[in-house]
């Protein structure tokens, strides 16, 4: 298992978006976080920012989508440049499809679960699906209290991955930092969303670096 640290930009500087992509090249995937002010009460950025944003840096970007219709919006973030599309179950009419779609695109399938949403009734799932997203906060806002209370969720959704032999990742976000990281992964988890604890940092590079090693620890496991 590769852990991974996905910096998020609802943290950074969004007047200099190009920089601030730059300042954690060395990070797995950049997380973006787009909101549409209907499924969260935020609203962010979309197709027009992630096209520039991936022209902007050599990091590949990890789209996650906090939106209504995701089903009709998802392919045009995989022609922006999106390597891999996350949707919420909450939101999609027709996950299975909307993930087929993601793959057929060429981009990596990934499907979101909000704290009250449980894993158990899409197990069947997982197999259509590169990767599961826990959310560790209400989703609309960097700079939230992690939930410790999503922890055994984290550790149902290991098991399952696990039973049916898969190798999905497993992606936790909101609330993750050096005090909380070694948690998610000693559940099972192994990508995760770090916003406020990497661009709230003065050096965000080494803060990357400071997560990965926590989390290495905390598993005995090398990272990427
Ligand atoms: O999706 C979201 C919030 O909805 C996250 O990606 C946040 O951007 C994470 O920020 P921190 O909790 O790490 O500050």
């Amino acid at each position: 298992m590769a852990l991974q640290i996905n910096p998020s930009i609802l943290s950074a500087d969004f007047s200099r978006l190009a920089d601030e992509a730059k300042a954690v090249e060395g990070a797995d995937w950049l997380h973006v976080d787009v909101m549409d002010n209907h499924f969260v009460p935020n609203l962010t950025l979309g197709v027009p920012v992630v096209d520039s944003l991936g022209k902007a840096t050599e990091t590949p970007l990890d789209c996650h989508l906090m939106i209504d219709d995701p089903d009709r919006w998802a392919p045009q973030y995989i022609e922006a440049g999106a390597g891999s599309v996350t949707f919420h179950v909450e939101a999609a009419a027709a996950p299975v499809r909307l993930a087929r779609e993601i793959r057929a695109k060429g981009a990596r399938a990934s499907m979101a679960l909000k704290p009250a949403t449980p894993i158990e009734p899409y197990e069947d799932l997982l197999p259509e699906l590169d990767m599961l997203l826990v959310m560790t906060v209400e989703p609309g806002f960097g700079g939230q209290a992690f939930l410790d209370i999503m922890l055994p969720k984290i550790r149902r959704t290991r098991q399952l991955i696990d039973k049916h032999g898969l190798q999905m990742w497993l992606q936790v976000d909101g609330g993750v930092s050096a005090a909380t990281i070694e948690r998610c992964a000693e559940a099972g988890a192994d990508v995760f969303v770090a916003g406020s604890a990497v661009y709230g940092a003065d050096d965000p590079a080494k803060a990357v670096q400071a997560l990965r090693q926590l989390a290495e620890k905390a598993t005995g496991t090398p990272g990427t």
